[in-house]
């Protein structure tokens, strides 16, 4: 037992199997030879049967037959002639008062009279054949001679019977109905040639359609094999004639009330199809079309017909039929009882009779062209089917058979007597060549056209279910109920007949299952719809959220461009003038130390000794300054927003803090640089000075900040003008190349204190590389532009942050032109000519702005009280940029006073130049 479990030992070598190359299959003949020989290898211990190839091919399969055209099969049926009586034959009226003719008195004496024997005309050679002889008066007259017509399918003699027409030529098209296959069945002859009475026949001898209906449910009772048990067959029949000759009419012959029937084309529309379920109902609803047909008394006919009448049974189909195990289809037989052709001398009619008689006349013509035309088609396809067939009503709706699409036979009845020999010869001669007319099997193709008849029961069928309306429901509730109604009638009729017990149950389970079905439809439809709305309002919220995202990103889009404008307000609006670009980044970068700084300062203040008794040196110098000064200084310190401080003791009683000291130590400079002994009314342009005294037009043009900047010049201009010497007044603005010079000759002269020349050096570099920077910038758009756009686009809180930030590039431009204008004062120094030239520029460039500023008047903006603080406090930061510049007055007198400085207040200031600049 353990040998058995035990593992086998593993092979020393281990062989990789490739896939042996493919080779191609072997024939079949030689696949079936080889399996055949027994295999070298196998030793016959697992055969696989060879596989029977001939065994297969051996088998006869079937062949579907091939269709072969048929025929057009036309049968003639003699008409016995008269039975003469000695009773004159009394004409009875029809019942309905419009078919009946006024009797001609003369012609009723006529056939009042008792007549000869008549010598028939026709002699019937064989069943396919017969003979018309003409009578004896036209032989003589040698008009005419006997002719054999031959190639019938069948000639009925006289004396047949009703069944032997219906066994020849019905029984053959009622098999292939069966079976799906529909037929028609015409009867033409002359008037009174016995079409009615082979198609309807009496009571007595009933016609072929009785005979037919008979055979139908005798069949279905006795065999299986035609599944006529399976299915249902319908009844209709309609009549067409003309009303008046103005027109074909359709009249349903078993229909209720109005049974005027809707042509269109060659569509009948509300034909009623009645389901027929036993021989009882569709003889009582043939007799019942019989009665309604349009009659009337002809000299040929006591009951002529005056209309072409129609007769459809159709047989539904309801599943597989049993002999050809596939899905069968609804089958038509269609019989034509066509109204005769006649003669005007013959039947004598006049007024309306005559109106009818063309009319039956013509449609008997167009169905003889329909049927030659079709005999030429058929010989010679070239010339393609005419299309007589759209002359009439009834060629239209027969238009399959006419064409040759569906199989057709024709019943031609003759009158055998001798008066009758020319209608006869003629229909004779027209009809003989039909026969020839072939028939392609193309019955599959034709069903959809076959019956162009819509029935009325089919009108619930077509009301749309999109709307789940109770109303709707019903009618194809009550439709369908009413299908199921005649199925179960049907079906219960059969089970009388076969006595099964209780088919009610399964009627009402069947109507049950097809109202809720239908319901179920219904629900449907309206789901489906539902379905569509919320498919449409889904598309709704993804477009409007698509919508959505693209407004954010547009909002996103302008936020960025609005806080991008906002970055370049500042250095478009300093870009007004050029020399301005490096202020507004000064001004900025000062406003962002100035809490450091401040804190610094505080710093400084409370840790620096020096600092404290630079403090208290400054109060003494600016005491000494004050009282030095008959008069209150007016002067302004050429700060930023220092309008309002007009007397020294404000400035005093303001030097406690570093910013105020900061300004009186300025103050106290530019007074020390002017000293006038007058009141000095110079106006100093500095920002918001609205306040301060100055001139009147050169207030007015101070707020403007270019304005602003070409007053300065203006004023220094003036001041050059007016002054033989050179102008000392303070005027801290821009292009104050005499201010610069008087504060070099001030820091040359008097003042004590180390000129702070580096920490102007350095800040006049910074300075110089912010111009370039920013002139670079402002070169990408023009002023005027820029300030325009930034109207256009900046909200009003921008635009209000602009006119500040304007304000304050104002203020920067009195600040930093200076010193600019300082650099070009040292070169003023090495060259006197270059000096004057330069002054003569500026003189000029003066003159022309001052001709723009002329043009634009500029506008008094009220600015912020929150700018007028942060410029003040830039402005007290600045103001060390400014400590050596001069003050000056605008009369041209200055008084010059130098400012001793300390040590500590040399540190300080250097100190606080460097924090402020970094
Ligand atoms: N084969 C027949 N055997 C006996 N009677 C016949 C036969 N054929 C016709 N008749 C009789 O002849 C009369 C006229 O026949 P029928 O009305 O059928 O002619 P029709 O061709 O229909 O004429 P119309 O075209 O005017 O309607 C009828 O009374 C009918 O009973």
């Amino acid at each position: 037992m353990e040998e058995e479990f035990s593992p086998k030992p593993c092979p020393s070598t281990v062989t990789v199997r490739r896939n042996p190359p493919r080779k191609a299959r072997a024939t079949p003949y030689t696949t079936t030879a080889a399996a055949a020989k027994p295999l070298p290898s196998s030793n016959n211990s697992h055969e696989v049967p060879s596989f029977p190839i001939d065994e297969i091919l051996s088998i006869q399969i079937p062949q579907p037959k091939p269709s072969v055209p048929e025929s057009l099969k036309i049968f003639l049926r003699i008409k016995p002639l008269r039975i003469f009586t000695n009773k004159a034959t009394t004409v009875t009226a029809k019942s309905r008062p419009r078919n009946v003719w006024p009797q001609n008195p003369s012609k009723k004496a006529k056939e009042s009279r008792p007549k000869k024997s008549e010598e028939a005309c026709i002699t019937l050679n064989d069943a396919y054949s017969v003979t018309l002889t003409p009578p004896q008066a036209l032989q003589e007259l040698k008009r005419s001679k006997t002719e054999v017509f031959e190639g019938f399918s069948h000639v009925f003699p006289a004396n047949c019977s009703q069944n032997d027409v219906y066994d020849k030529m019905v029984e053959p098209l009622l098999e292939d109905f069966l079976r799906g296959k529909s037929g028609m069945l015409a009867a033409l002859g002359p008037s009174g040639s016995g079409k009615t009475h082979t198609v309807f026949g009496t009571v007595k001898d009933p016609g072929v359609v009785p005979i037919t209906l008979r055979r139908i449910f005798k069949k279905g009772d006795e065999a299986s094999s035609y599944s006529v048990s399976l299915r249902l067959f319908y009844l209709s029949i309609f009549e067409i004639c003309s009303e008046r000759g103005k027109g074909e009419k359709a009249y349903d012959l078993l229909g209720d009330g109005s049974s005027e029937l809707s042509v269109q084309q060659s569509t009948i529309r509300g034909l009623k199809e009645v389901p027929i379920r036993n021989l009882g109902e569709a003889e009582s609803l043939i007799g019942q079309a019989m009665l309604k047909r349009a009659t009337a008394t002809t000299n040929s006919n006591s009951q002529s017909s005056r209309s072409q009448c129609i007769i459809n049974i159709r047989a539904a189909s309801d599943g597989v039929s049993n002999e050809t195990k596939m899905q069968s289809s609804d089958a038509m037989l269609t019989i034509v009882d066509l109204a005769g052709a006649e003669r005007e001398k013959r039947t004598g009619n006049q007024g309306e009779r005559l109106v009818e008689s063309n009319f039956i006349n013509n449609t008997s013509m167009v169905f003889g062209q329909c049927l030659r035309s079709l005999l030429e088609y058929q010989k010679n396809r070239k010339k393609g089917l005419q299309k007589h067939h759209q002359n009439s009503l009834l060629t239209r709706y027969l238009r399959d058979y006419l064409e040759g699409k569906k199989r057709m036979a024709l019943i031609i009845t003759v009158k055998a007597g001798e008066e009758d020999y020319l209608d006869t010869s003629y229909l004779l001669k027209q009809a003989s060549p039909y026969m020839k007319i072939k028939f392609d099997n193309i019955e599959e193709v034709c069903n959809k056209r076959q019956l162009k008849t819509v029935p009325r029961v089919e009108k619930n069928k077509k009301m749309k279910l999109s709307a789940p309306k109770t109303s709707q429901v019903a009618e194809i509730v009550v439709g369908e109920r009413n299908q199921v109604t005649q199925e179960v009638n049907l079906e219960g009729k059969k089970a009388d007949q076969t006595e099964k017990p209780s088919p009610k149950l399964e009627d009402n389970n069947e109507r049950e299952h097809i109202i809720m079905r239908n319901f179920a439809k219904v629900v449907w439809n309206v789901l489906k719809q539902y379905n569509e709305k919320l498919k449409v309002a889904e598309g709704d919220i993804c477009s409007l959220k698509e919508s959505l995202k693209n407004e954010q990103l547009k909002s996103q889009g302008l936020e960025t461009e609005l806080i991008s404008l906002k970055s370049s307000c500042l250095f478009s609006k300093s870009n007004l003038a050029e020399p301005c670009l490096p202020e507004v980044e000064a001004l900025v970068h000062a406003k962002e130390q100035l809490e450091v700084d401040t804190s610094l300062a505080i710093a400084y203040t409370n840790v620096d000794d020096d600092l404290c008794e630079l403090g208290e040196s400054r109060r003494e110098v600016t005491a000494e300054g004050c009282n030095e000064s008959p008069v209150p200084n007016k002067n302004v310190v050429p700060g930023l927003g220092n309008g309002e401080i007009f007397c020294d003791e404000q400035k005093c009683a303001k030097q406690d803090d570093l910013f105020n000291l900061i300004d009186s130590r300025k103050e106290v400079t530019a007074e020390g640089c002017n000293k006038s002994p007058v009141p000095n009314k110079n106006v100093v342009p500095g920002l918001e000075n609205e306040e301060i005294s100055c001139e009147e037009e050169k207030c007015a043009k101070q707020d403007d900040p270019c304005n602003l900047i070409d007053s300065r010049k203006e004023v220094t201009t003036e001041g050059f003008n007016v002054s033989p010497v050179p102008n000392k007044n303070v005027v801290p603005g821009i292009g104050n190349e005499e201010i610069s010079c008087d504060e070099h000759e001030c820091g040359k002269q008097g003042d004590p204190t180390p000129s702070p020349e580096q920490v102007e050096v350095s800040l006049i570099n910074n300075r110089l590389s912010n111009i370039q920077t920013k002139s670079a910038v402002s070169r990408r758009f023009p002023d005027s532009v820029k300030q325009e756009r930034l109207r256009r686009l900046l909200p009003a809180s921008s635009r209000l942050l602009a006119e500040e930030m304007d304000d304050l590039d104002i203020k920067d431009d009195q600040i930093e032109k200076p010193q600019v204008k300082l650099a070009e004062t040292h070169d003023q120094e090495e060259s006197d000519s270059s000096k004057s030239r330069e002054i003569e520029i500026l003189a000029r460039e003066a003159e022309t702005k001052k001709q723009k500023k002329e043009q634009k008047k500029p506008r008094r903006r009220l600015q912020p009280a929150s700018s007028v603080l942060l410029t003040r406090e830039i402005n007290t930061l600045e103001i060390e940029d400014d400590v050596a510049e001069p003050k000056g007055t605008r009369g041209g007198k200055k008084t010059t006073m130098t400012q001793p400085r300390s040590q500590g207040s040399v540190t300080l200031l250097r100190l606080l130049t460097n924090n402020l600049h970094l």
